[in-house]
């Protein structure tokens, strides 16, 4: 028998629950997608495109939503011959200026031999070969921007959706579609760009329990075997999904993590346990990334923190935690930032999830205060901040932690995972 054997006991479909994947129909999303629809008619009456802005917090299916419609779009505009329906699709992500968006567009629109450099020309020049590009293509183009967020000076974001009006382009029909997960993208864009980028606002609210409920089922039905999910994971996904932020891509990759696990273990179902420990090992795999993410300070104002919280001095303010950080910050060979720089560290851990702030009032005299505590397990803590406390060395409140976690029942958990 070979090292590997194909297993389909589980999964008649994995693939159905990976990011990439595209449902043939979008659930629970109805209203918007009536919104979106009718903003994206005039394209089908061969009239000029609306801009259109999505805007709602991540995995609420706006990417989904505009896939969706934009290839519906595409194939009905088959059959009307004065259409001729463009779409580009651009990721901003990594594209942070109007210059690379601008480039990049141009790039799209020209084939191997005749793409421009990235570098070096003056950004006029690469809107006149924009615009020129664009009308050259003729017809309808429809450009969308997601995570559009990413750029930082907003001259295409006003250039684009006003070509045509400030006669830049005379034969294409340019609509942009915007999409971001950034609220105060939205809410700090100059008046004249949000005139016209944002002409059709849609907002995706967050997914609540019962849409991420049928979101899942829809889901399982193509990737799992019938009657392999007990019939607790469904409801047990989309709960925690909804507790955390009502993001269907969490839920998604959460039942995975659990049809994983059931693999893993050769068991013919899919059950509650394994939610709940995929849970886990996801939240430790968000957390890692978060911690590895900061920078030294940040694991030194964290290792502060986790020692006061494991000595039963949290919530507290960030003048008390300053004294541990400053001493950690020397243990590891380093000057300790002011204090203005190190609250800034606290709140960064605040926006990962990993600590919490809870904001108090000083009396009658006014005046108010944060106090911090840690928001998480420690043990997944501990094991992220593994390198800082090498260097720092065990403080006495962790080594005494580090015993009782020894204990049989505690074991058990921190091996599991
Ligand atoms: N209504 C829905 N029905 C079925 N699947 C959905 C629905 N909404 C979202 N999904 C799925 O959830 C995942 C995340 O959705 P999507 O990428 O559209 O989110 P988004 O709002 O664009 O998030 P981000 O801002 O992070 O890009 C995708 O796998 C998508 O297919």
């Amino acid at each position: 028998m070979g090292l590997f054997e194909r297993d389909t006991e589980v999964y008649k479909d994995r693939d159905a629950l990976r990011e990439d994947y595209q449902p043939e129909k979008l659930v629970g999303r109805d209203e918007e997608i009536q919104m979106y629809q009718a903003a994206l008619q005039p394209v089908i009456n061969s009239e000029q495109p609306n801009n259109i802005f999505l805007y709602g917090k991540t995995g609420v299916g706006k990417t989904a939503a505009t896939k969706y419609l934009l290839s519906h779009l595409e194939d009905d505009a088959e059959q009307y011959d004065d259409i001729d329906l463009n779409l580009i699709f651009l990721n901003c992500d990594g594209l942070t200026s109007s210059y690379q968006i601008a480039t990049r567009l141009v790039n799209e629109l020209r084939d191997e031999a005749n793409q421009i450099s990235t570098t070096g020309y003056p950004r006029a020049t690469v809107y006149e070969m924009l615009w020129s590009d664009l009308d050259n293509l003729g017809g309808t183009v429809i450009i969308v921007l997601d995570e559009v967020d990413h750029v930082k000076d907003d001259s295409i974001l006003y250039q684009l959706p006003r070509a045509r009006a400030n006669e830049n382009l005379t034969e294409a029909k340019i609509g942009i579609i915007g999409i971001s997960n950034d609220f105060s993208f939205r809410d700090d864009l100059s008046p004249k760009v949000k005139s016209s980028l944002c002409e059709q606002e849609i907002h995706f609210p967050a997914y609540d329990a019962s849409n991420l409920k049928q979101i899942l089922e829809q889901r399982a039905t193509v990737a799992f075997h019938e009657g392999v999910l007990s019939d607790g994971v469904i409801p047990l996904c989309a709960a925690y999904g909804a507790k955390d932020a009502g993001d269907a891509r969490q839920s998604i990759d959460l039942l995975m993590k659990a049809g994983d696990l059931a693999r893993e273990e050769d068991t013919s179902t899919v059950t509650e346990d394994q939610v709940e420990r995929g849970r886990r090992a996801l939240e430790r795999g968000r957390i890692e990334e978060g911690i590895s993410g900061l920078t030294q300070h940040g694991h030194l104002v964290l290792y502060a923190l986790l020692t006061l919280d494991l000595e039963n001095e949290t919530p507290v303010r960030s003048r008390d935690v300053r004294p541990r950080y400053t001493r950690f910050t020397r243990l590891a060979q380093r000057d300790p930032l002011v204090p203005r720089r190190m609250r800034d560290h606290l709140s960064e851990l605040a926006m990962l999830g990993i600590v919490s702030v809870t904001e108090r009032n000083e009396g009658r005299r006014g005046g108010t205060y944060r106090e911090y505590a840690i928001d998480m397990d420690l043990s997944l803590i501990i094991s992220a901040l593994d390198d800082i406390i090498t260097e720092v060395g065990v403080h006495d409140s962790l080594s005494s932690y580090l015993d009782t976690a020894n204990e049989p029942q505690i074991t058990g958990t921190l091996a599991d995972y």
